[in-house]
Formats: structure tokens, sequence, C-alpha cells
């Protein structure tokens, strides 16, 4: 069976180092190029690449997947800094091109992928809930992606099973000081070094919390939803956004 050909951009990157690792070691796999900031886009095509993994910054990658999808190559993307906006803009550039799929992944770590899907089955639960993500301070975006996702899941969980806004009798408060608001979940973000991602779920009910911990030691943690997402999303058309849905989760 003919290997797939993966090219890699962002690959001198912390997790597009280990990328370009992880697919060069892939029995199913032929890494045919390895990118970074200033190489030209046209060594995707030159080199024959039917899936691009995706791992740059919020401010290159619209142009990087504009061009991917325009020559009809598939894309997983770790990348962070997704707005409705530019989810809209990429679901118009799919229609234009409707055979090539795109993952989008907040986090390609199968227990964040379960924390986020734990917290889901909580959240309506218990009266209050907040979002802690730590994580080594070279980090550009504030809140991370997983933690934006995180909220966001929480809070169409809580809507949906009809669950009143979060208690908060804060009256007086420093900027800040109670977080990011995400659709209702506060999120808070600690930058450190030493610590590479790691996220807490808290929440609080009468007499009792529930604490959700995930902690990536190593970006190897990020590497079987990568080559997994290679895998799928040249058989699925379209936009995916979340690794679960690679997932048999039930
Ligand atoms: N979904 C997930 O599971 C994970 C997602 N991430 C996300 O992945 C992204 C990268 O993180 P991280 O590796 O820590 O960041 P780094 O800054 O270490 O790596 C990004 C790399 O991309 C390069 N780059 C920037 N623009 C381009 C471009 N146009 N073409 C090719 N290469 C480019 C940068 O080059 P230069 O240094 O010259 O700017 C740099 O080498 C972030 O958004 C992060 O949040 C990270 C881990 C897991
Ligand atoms: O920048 C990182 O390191 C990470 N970014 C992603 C995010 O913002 O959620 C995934 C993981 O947290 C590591």
């Amino acid at each position: 069976m003919s290997k797939l050909r993966v090219a890699v951009l962002g690959a001198k990157g912390r997790i597009g180092s280990e990328a370009v690792r992880a697919v060069e070691a892939a029995d199913d796999m032929e890494l045919v190029a390895a990118l970074g900031r200033g190489d030209s886009l046209d060594a995707l095509t030159e080199s024959g690449a039917q899936v691009v993994v995706e791992l740059t910054t919020p401010d290159s990658v619209m142009d990087n997947l504009d061009h991917c999808v325009r020559h009809g190559i598939h894309a997983v993307v770790g990348t962070t800094g997704w707005t409705d906006e530019r989810l809209a803009r990429l679901r118009a550039r799919l229609d234009a091109s409707p055979a090539t799929g795109v993952l989008i992944a907040p986090n390609f770590s199968i227990g964040a992928v379960l924390t986020m899907r734990f917290a889901q089955l909580a959240a309506p639960y218990f009266e209050s809930v907040e979002v802690v993500e730590l994580h080594h301070p070279d980090k550009v975006d504030a809140p991370s992606g997983t933690a934006t996702r995180t909220a966001q899941l929480i809070a169409a969980a809580r809507a949906d099973a009809g669950c009143a806004p979060q208690p908060d009798a804060t009256a007086t408060a420093l900027d800040g000081a109670r977080g990011a608001n995400v659709d209702g979940v506060p999120v808070h973000a600690v930058r450190l070094r030493g610590l590479l991602a790691h996220q807490e779920v808290m929440l609080g009910g009468e007499g009792e919390t529930l604490t959700l911990r995930h902690d990536s030691l190593h970006h190897r943690s990020f590497m079987p939803g990568i080559l997994l997402g290679c895998r799928r999303v040249v058989s699925t058309p379209g936009l995916t956004f979340g690794l679960e849905h690679f997932l048999d989760l039930g």
C-alpha cells in the first residue's frame, strides 16, 4: 500500500519538530516537506503532499490554510486563535473545494479530549464551574484554545440542561481577577516556566467540589492524535472541529 504523503508547517517549532519525528517514524506515512517561516508554500504541491500538518501561529494559519484548500491539500490543524469569523472564512473556502478535508483540533491529546467530554457531562450537575489553564510562558495566546473550547462546551451543556447562571457576588474586582468570561464560564490563564500544558476544570455544588485535571508533560502526548487526524482527514471532506469526531467515544 502506498504511504500517505505528509508535510509539516511550523516544522522548527516546539510541537512542529515533534510532529516531524512522529511522521518520520510512522510506517504508513512519508514526510515529504518540513517548512518553517519564510519557506515557499510551493513546496507543498511540488512534493505531492496529500496532508499538511499546520502547527504555526495564529497570525500565519489562515493564509496557510487558504493555500492548502485552494490546492486540494487536506489539513490537520493544531494552531490556535479560532474565532467564528475565521471559521466562517475557512468554511467558505472549503465550499469551493468540496473534496478537501480540514481537521482543527484545539487539543490532540486523548486525555485533554476526554477531560472536555467529562466536563460537558458534569457541568449541568454543579452550580459553579471555572476553568484554569496553565502553560509555559512562551505561549503567545491566552486563554488557550483548549480552555476556550472547554468553556464553550460546558456553557452549551448547561444551556441545554436549562441551568441558571452561576452565582458570583463579586461587586468590586481588579481587572482580570475573575478571569476571562467565555460564554459565562470564567477562564483563568497561568504562565509559568517549567510547565508545558495543563488544565483544571473545577466544579462546585452544595458541600462538594469536583476537579478534573489533565497534564501534558511532553509534546509526545499530542502525536497519536495528529497521526490519527492525518489518516482520517483524507476521507473526511469539509471542516471537522475537534479530535473527538475521529474517536469512538460513544
Ligand atoms: N492542538 C494541540 O494539541 C496543540 C496546539 N499547539 C498550538 O500550536 C501552535 C504552535 O505552538 P508551538 O510549537 O508551541 O509554537 P512555536 O512558536 O514553538 O512554533 C511555531 C513555529 O511556526 C513557525 N511559523 C510561523 N509562521 C509560519 C509560517 N507562515 N510558515 C511556516 N512556519 C511558520 C514559527 O517560526 P518563527 O519562530 O520564525 O516565528 C515557529 O517555528 C500554537 O498555536 C499552539 O497553541 C501546541 C501544542 C498542542
Ligand atoms: O501552546 C501550547 O503549548 C498548547 N496549545 C494548545 C492550546 O492553546 O490549547 C494545546 C495545548 O494546550 C498546548
